[in-house]
C-alpha cells in the first residue's frame, strides 16, 4: 500500500529525507520511529502529497488519509462540519459510521473544533481522516499531548481498524513503546536516513534501539 524507494526530499539546501526506502504491505500496521528533527514528518506529508520530493518514487495502493502532527483542524467550524469536510473526497456524508467508532464526537457535534481540548480535537482529527474513507492511514504523532488514557483509547481504535477492517496503517510515534505493542514491524529514522528496520521484537531487543527509544531493553 505505501511503496518508497531512494526518496530525497528537501527544504532549499537542507536534506530532510535522504535515499529513504520503506514499504508497508496491505492490512499491515508499521510503526516509523525517530527523534525530533529525524524527517519523520516530512515522509508523512510527501506520502500525502503536500510535498514534492526532489527524486526517488512514492507509490500508494489506495487512498491515503493523513491525521497530521497537532491535530490540524478547522477550529471555527463545529465538528460535524470538520467531519464534512473529511467525507469531500470521498463523498460520504453521513458521520453515522464514525459516531459509531467515536461516541464523544456525537455528543460534540455542534461545538466549535477550536473551543475542543487537545484530545477532543485530535478525535476530531482521526474522525475526519475516517470520512474520507482510507485505505491507508498515516499518523503523525498519535499519542502527543495527549493523556495515556486517550492515548489507548485512541490506539484501541486503530488496532480495531486495522484488525476489522483492513485498514492499513503507518503510525509515526516517539512512543516507541506504544508503537512496539502496536505494531508488527518498524522503521528508524535519524537524520533524514533509515537507520534500522525490522520486527519489533527484534529491534527491542537490539542495544542501539533499545538504549535510545525504550530506555533499556524490554525484557
Ligand atoms: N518548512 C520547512 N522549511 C525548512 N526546514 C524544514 C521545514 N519543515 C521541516 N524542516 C526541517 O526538516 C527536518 C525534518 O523535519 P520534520 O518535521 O520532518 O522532523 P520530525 O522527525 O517530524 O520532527 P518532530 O518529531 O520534531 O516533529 C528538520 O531539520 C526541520 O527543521
Amino acid at each position: 500500500m505505501i511503496d518508497v524507494s531512494d526518496l530525497v526530499v528537501s527544504y532549499g539546501a537542507a536534506t530532510a529525507l535522504d535515499h529513504v526506502a520503506l514499504s508497508v504491505a496491505r492490512g499491515e500496521m508499521v510503526a516509523l520511529l525517530g527523534p525530533n528533527g529525524a524527517g519523520k514528518s516530512t515522509l508523512a506529508n510527501t506520502l500525502a502529497g503536500l510535498l514534492t520530493p526532489a527524486s526517488g518514487t512514492v507509490r500508494i495502493g489506495g487512498r491515503l488519509a493523513l491525521i497530521p502532527e497537532g491535530r490540524q483542524v478547522f477550529p471555527d467550524l463545529s465538528v460535524a462540519d470538520n467531519l464534512a469536510l473529511g467525507g469531500w473526497r470521498s463523498g460520504l456524508r453521513d458521520p453515522s459510521s464514525v459516531y459509531r467508532l467515536l461516541p464523544q464526537l456525537a455528543e460534540l457535534s455542534h461545538r466549535r473544533a477550536g473551543v475542543l481540548s487537545g484530545g477532543e480535537q485530535q478525535m476530531v482529527a482521526f474522525g475526519q481522516a475516517l470520512m474520507s474513507r482510507p485505505d491507508v492511514l498515516v499518523v503523525d504523532e498519535l499519542s502527543l499531548g495527549l493523556a495515556p488514557l486517550l492515548t489507548a483509547k485512541l490506539a484501541g481504535h486503530l488496532v480495531e481498524l486495522n484488525r476489522t477492517l483492513g485498514l492499513t496503517v503507518l503510525l509515526i510515534e516517539q512512543n516507541a513503546r506504544l508503537a512496539f505493542d502496536l505494531c508488527e514491524r518498524a522503521y528508524v529514522l535519524e537524520s533524514a536516513r533509515v537507520v534500522a528496520e525490522g520486527a519489533c521484537a527484534e529491534l527491542a531487543d537490539d542495544p542501539r534501539v533499545a538504549g535510545a527509544y525504550l530506555g533499556g531493553a524490554i525484557t
